[in-house]
């Protein structure tokens, strides 16, 4: 687990989410930002989906982005055609190998399947094009034959495999197995792509790495098919923090970028959302944020700004005495501990009210409130 290259597939497995479809400009947008972070590759989307979609692809091909872009294809010749025309030069060419789902695509007819593959294959080699091969569902495949399908793509004259759990279904354990097998098979480098069916996205990336994969799909947000992919920001700071790999992303900016693709795509995070949430760096209950008083690091894992973000600390309905004194000293107020405890009951009557935390001009109302009461008594 040293080198890992990072293939961000926002522009094309993001936008697959149900209802979400970027314009030209919104996806150069995302492009050249994905490229100024220090992304390595972009799958800037679809060709063979028609004149408008090329145009975007054929703008952004044109940006001479360091990133290396790709185009994604089915096997069929005149899908490489399309990404020819936008002014690609590397190919990913995507081939089912689940019996599910060649039965539904190929009428179970696993020849053709292997035949529009190599005829796809050679195709693109012949052009002098970069190919990698995608086999689609390959957590659900019959393991012999995604070894001798990969075996073919290597032979054929393909560069990379990747390993997708299409719909989901693998944990860490499975992952690490499958992945670990067919990188052992393989002269190639693996890929790994995942999907977040049961929220294991991320984390059957990692095991995916862990196992030998040398590059990851990801996508910002999460965004992606039905429950989304493994999210970007999660994969780059999950090596960077628990495997000590920098991918040499520039993270600071990964909030940034989340907001840009929320905006862009119509979705938006969570507040819960792992590392571009806006509740990742905010602390409410009173024992955390005595803790983080003390020292940030009793409950986060990594300093705020390290991804865009700065800490906030909150008075709500589970504050305490030292985080209500501390924003109360910043205005220059010091209570003393009976005029502090009934602030903090009456903030949790409000907040419970209100069903949020409260402003800060809020409290300072609620402490006007209890001294003019106190002095009346
Ligand atoms: C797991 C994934 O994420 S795969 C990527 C999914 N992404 C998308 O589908 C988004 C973009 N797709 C599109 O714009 C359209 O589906 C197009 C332009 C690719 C094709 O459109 P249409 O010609 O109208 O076909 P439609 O989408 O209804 O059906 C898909 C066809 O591709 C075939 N196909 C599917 N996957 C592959 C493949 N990897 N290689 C070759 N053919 C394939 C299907 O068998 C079907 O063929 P048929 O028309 O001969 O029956
Ligand atoms: O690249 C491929 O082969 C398919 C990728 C994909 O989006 C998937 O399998 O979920």
């Amino acid at each position: 687990m040293n080198k890992v290259l990072i293939n961000d597939t926002t522009l094309r497995d993001g936008e697959q989410a149900a209802g979400v479809a970027f314009n030209l400009q919104e996806k150069v947008a995302i492009a050249k930002f994905l490229d100024a972070i220090g992304v390595h590759e972009i799958e800037v989307g679809i060709p063979a989906m028609g004149e408008s979609e090329m145009r975007a692809i054929a703008a952004i091909s044109e940006l001479g982005l360091s990133a290396k872009l790709l185009g994604w294809n089915r096997a069929v010749i005149s899908d490489i055609q399309a990404s020819m025309a936008c002014g690609l030069t590397r190919m990913h060419i995507s081939i089912p190998v689940s019996g599910i789902q060649i039965a539904a695509k190929f009428h179970g007819q696993w020849r053709i399947t292997l035949q529009q593959l190599k005829d796809s294959i050679s195709f693109a080699v012949d052009q002098g094009l970069w190919v990698a091969v995608g086999g689609e569902d390959s957590s659900r495949a019959d393991e012999n034959f995604l070894f001798d399908v990969a075996h073919y793509a290597q032979e054929w004259g393909a560069s990379r495999f990747r390993f997708c759990d299409t719909v989901g279904v693998l944990d860490p354990f499975s992952t690490y197995t499958k992945v670990n097998r067919l990188v052992a098979a393989l002269l190639i480098p693996v890929e790994i792509h995942t999907h977040n069916d049961f929220g294991l996205a991320t984390a059957n990336a990692l095991a995916g790495i862990k196992a030998g994969a040398l590059s990851v799909n990801t996508t910002v947000n999460g965004l992606g098919e039905r429950a989304g992919n493994a999210a970007l920001e999660e994969v780059v700071m999950a090596l960077k923090r628990i495997h000590g790999i920098d991918v040499g992303i520039e993270t600071p900016r990964l909030l940034e970028l989340s907001r840009l693709v929320a905006a862009a795509s119509g979705c938006s995070v969570p507040p819960w959302k792992a590392i571009v949430g806006e509740n990742t760096f905010a602390h409410e209950s009173g024992i955390h944020a005595h803790g983080v008083l003390q020292n940030p690091t009793t409950y986060e894992p990594f300093a705020p700004e390290e991804v865009g973000w700065e800490r906030r600390l909150v008075v709500g309905k589970h504050s305490g005495r030292h985080l209500l004194s501390n924003v109360l000293q910043q205005y220059g107020i010091i209570l003393n501990t009976e005029e502090t405890q009934s602030v903090l009951d009456a903030v949790r009557q409000q907040s419970i009210q209100k069903k949020r935390s409260l402003t800060t001009q809020e409290v300072l109302h609620l402490v006007y409130e209890q001294r003019v009461s106190h002095a009346i008594r």
